[in-house]
């Protein structure tokens, strides 16, 4: 519970506090004032059952017809609050959805959660990170809310539903039917929170196991629903490889996973249901029949005996609130533990603790590079061969040779900051490079935002941006097809617009140019050199990139075949 209230506290926190948070408490006020309201109208008609069962009884008419125009009066009333409260407490829920899905996106982002907790990459990776900042930053805000203002007008509630219980039922059950010589004073008011605490306990020993198969549910659909969104996005891959069975296949087996749980949800909540169904459809109607012995004895009219029950089934009735939301509180915790996981870990990213992470990392006032002592490791501990000291000064262009899977990508990273695993010593330029990785992704929503990709088109001059994406030859995409079937030479040649538009201090290029033929490659190259002639340059590829000229080559691990021979 100490648990729950800390990840729950924490999330609250960071939904209700920050510049202008003053307005979402207005908000949650106003709903809360506008629940009173419909709580006012509820013990209202306690007192309006007497008036009108009395007025039935005693079969005077006018006095009934003036209770109809009552009742309509009340329900008017609660129906208006209701709509209000409902509207405002919208209102209330994106404002602070919006305050946590931004904290969840700096917290992943800014700090690099995304990239240091990716499976494989961390021991505390966090699955489904979409998933978490989409769906459960809504969960959690509209539980909150419901729980919450729920809780408090059930407790204001209950203070007016005692008092008026604690009025009403005057009369004491004698025992002598069961031969006993004693009489239970008041005994409809002790009923009710005996009645319900037995029935709160019965309810959480059959509903525990909900939490963990609720937990399990947003896993398994969310693992199904990115398979799908795998399929989209590898749609050309699948198609050449034939891989329909395949995927087939596997998106069987994550489904086959989202109905496994759901027959547990079920088996669970049929458990829980055979006790909660026949509570929630007594606790209105035995009021009325543990009342009865008084009525017949004579103690109480028939309308004393309708407020009375209606005065017990509101105790009741308010006082079953933690059964009645027994799913939803499951609901809750599990989404606190995966969003609470969520923000806590990219909070502080730690990748594996048992791989050495030793690179330092020096930002020196030039371009310039220079590397000493480094080595460099896989996520799993396992050493790449070491990398050969190197000095590189500003605006010099480097070659990184070496065979397949010696670490020239993996240096890359390292060069960047981004990774972690290793020792040695890399002193480097203050401000981040642009990085050109193999397999020329590209990133960003149209032909524009991805030439200029990490700048925004509307900072760069449009004129500029134009005249680079003709100058790569893209010209004749820039209306219509968007991004869409881009060859791998071109996503390439958009690769060295984005370095172009960028004009970074240092580059690094993965195979960034392999997919263009000889002589495009050449007259690009010349360009980029031209364009960037002060920017320090690290180029890894199997065979030195026409056109450019460079003043250093290493070689990583094992040389290339292709080199040994020459
Ligand atoms: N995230 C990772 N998890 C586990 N092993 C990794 C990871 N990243 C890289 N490796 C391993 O580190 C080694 C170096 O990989 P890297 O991609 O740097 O090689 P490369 O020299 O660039 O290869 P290629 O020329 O084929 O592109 C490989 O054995 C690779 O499998």
């Amino acid at each position: 519970m100490r648990v729950l209230l800390g990840r729950a506290g924490r999330l609250a926190r960071i939904a209700a506090s920050g510049p202008g948070a003053w307005k979402g408490w207005i908000l949650y006020l106003a709903v809360l004032g506008l629940s009173f309201v419909g709580v006012w109208v509820s013990v209202r008609l306690i007192a309006w059952n007497k008036a009108f069962y009395d007025a039935l009884g005693a079969m005077d008419a006018g006095a009934a017809l003036r209770q109809v125009g009552v009742f309509f009066a009340l329900v008017s009333l609660s129906a208006a609050s209701w709509l209000a409260g409902d509207w405002l407490r919208k209102r209330l829920l994106i404002l602070w959805r919006a305050r946590l899905t931004s904290r969840a996106l700096d917290l992943w982002l800014d700090g690099r959660g995304y990239w240091l907790l990716r499976p494989g990459f961390s021991a505390q990776a966090v699955e489904n990170p979409d998933q978490r900042v989409a769906e459960d930053c809504r969960l959690y805000v509209q539980n909150l809310l419901t729980l919450t203002l729920d809780l408090v007008s059930e407790i204001v509630g209950l203070v007016s539903y005692i008092a008026v219980l604690w009025s009403v039922s005057t009369f004491a059950l004698s025992l002598g039917g069961l031969g006993l010589d004693a009489e239970i004073p008041r005994y409809m008011f002790w009923l009710a929170p005996v009645y319900v605490l037995i029935a709160s306990l019965v309810t959480h020993l059959l509903g525990r196991p909900l939490n963990r198969t609720y937990f399990e549910r947003e896993k398994v659909e969310a693992d199904f629903r990115h398979a799908l969104v795998q399929l989209r996005d590898r749609a050309d891959i699948v198609a050449q490889a034939g891989g329909e069975r395949a995927e087939r296949h596997r998106l069987d087996r994550r489904f086959a996973a989202v109905a496994g749980n759901w027959r547990r949800v079920m088996r669970r909540e049929l458990v829980l249901g055979l006790f909660e169904r026949p509570y929630f459809q007594t606790v209105l109607r035995l009021p009325t029949f543990f009342a009865l012995p008084m009525y017949f004895a004579g103690a109480v009219t028939l309308g004393g005996l309708m407020q009375v029950a209606s005065a017990f089934s509101s105790v009741t009735t308010t006082l079953s609130w933690f059964i009645f939301k027994y799913k939803q509180l499951a609901e809750f915790v599990a989404v606190c533990e995966r969003l609470d996981g969520l923000m806590q870990a990219a909070g502080h990213p730690a990748p594996d603790p048992d791989v050495p992470q030793a690179i330092r990392t020096e930002t020196g006032g030039g371009r310039g590079l220079d590397v000493s002592g480094l080595h460099l490791a896989t996520p799993g501990g396992t050493w790449l061969e070491p990398v050969p000291d190197l000095s590189l000064a500003s605006g010099q262009t480097m070659l990184v040779v070496g065979a397949s899977g010696q670490g020239k990508t993996t240096f890359l990273s390292a060069l960047a900051g981004l990774w972690p695993f290793g020792t040695g010593t890399i002193r480097r330029p203050a401000v981040a490079p642009v990085v050109l990785p193999a397999g020329a992704p590209v990133l960003g929503e149209c032909l524009l935002s991805a030439a200029c990709y990490p700048a925004r088109p509307e900072t760069l001059e449009r004129a500029r941006v134009l005249a680079v994406i003709e100058r790569i030859g893209l010209g004749h995409r820039l209306q219509g097809a968007g991004l869409a079937g881009l060859s791998m030479g071109e996503r390439q040649r958009l690769g060295l617009a984005r370095a172009v538009l960028n004009r970074p201090d240092w580059l690094l290029m993965d195979e960034a140019t392999s997919a263009l033929d000889p002589a495009s490659e050449a007259d690009l190259l010349a360009w980029l050199r031209a364009e960037l002639a002060g920017t320090t340059l690290v180029v890894v590829a199997h065979r030195p990139p026409v056109g450019l000229s460079v003043d250093q080559v290493i070689t990583l691990g094992l040389p290339d075949l292709e080199r040994t021979l020459a």
